[in-house]
């Protein structure tokens, strides 16, 4: 079996983790979730080795140095965050396909080095008024970190037209049985 990449991408607050996780749950033995390495602190209940590799900004860019990205970047100012190669490997050695819950940048540059054997797929919100309240509503961030997304995802909304796919996610359900069919077509083309 070839492995191949299924990737969403979308601005902060656009439900990805969530489509992402409805996945995930729904077809283990098929994808597993590329787990990145992150520089930002660990939100509560999140785990390390689950969610992220939490590491010091040291070592991220030893890291760096030593080639073992696919890519990274510098999501938000001081915090860095990316993808493996070790960790792309692992999952296809597996035999499973790699899902990955990404900034639009990074998902991106993931199409663009793994072309046809990539889908990548833009999480829509409704409308910016939407994205926003999500965020609100998440809790997570502060009023900072919060302004810092809401004008990333302002540029990040121009790029949709650059995905194979856009997927609007407005009725959570809805959405995530359209992914779930966008990504068992894709697995079973050859
Ligand atoms: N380029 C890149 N972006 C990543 C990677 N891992 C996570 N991200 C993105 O970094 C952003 C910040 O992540 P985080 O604060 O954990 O999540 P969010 O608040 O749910 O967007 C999100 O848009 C993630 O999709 C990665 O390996 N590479
Ligand atoms: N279709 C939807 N309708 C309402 N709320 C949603 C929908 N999709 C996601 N959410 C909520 O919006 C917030 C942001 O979603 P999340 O999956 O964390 O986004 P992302 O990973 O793109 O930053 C979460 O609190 C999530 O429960």
């Amino acid at each position: 079996m070839e492995g191949k990449l299924i990737i969403f991408s979308a601005p902060s607050g656009a439900g990805k983790t969530t489509i992402v996780k409805h996945l995930l749950a729904k077809h283990p033995d098929r994808i597993s979730f590329s787990i990145s390495a992150s520089t930002r602190a660990p939100r509560e209940g999140e785990v390390d080795g689950r969610d992220y590799y939490f590491i010091s900004k040291e070592e991220f860019l030893h890291r760096i140095a030593k080639k073992e990205f696919i890519e990274f970047e510098e999501v938000y100012t001081g915090t860095f965050y990316g993808t493996l190669r070790a960790e792309v490997e692992r999952i296809w050695a597996l035999g499973r396909h790699v899902i990955f819950d990404i900034d639009v940048e990074g998902g991106l540059h993931l199409k663009r080095k793994f072309g046809d054997r990539a889908l990548a797929i833009f999480v829509q919100p409704p409308s910016m008024e939407i994205l926003i309240q999500r965020l609100r509503g998440r809790g997570t961030d502060s009023d900072e970190k919060l302004a810092e997304r809401i004008a990333k995802a302002e540029k990040e909304l121009t790029y949709a037209h650059r995905f194979d796919i856009i997927l609007r996610n407005d009725d959570l359900e809805k959405a995530c049985a359209e992914a779930e069919k966008l990504m068992l077509d894709f697995l079973s083309a050859t």
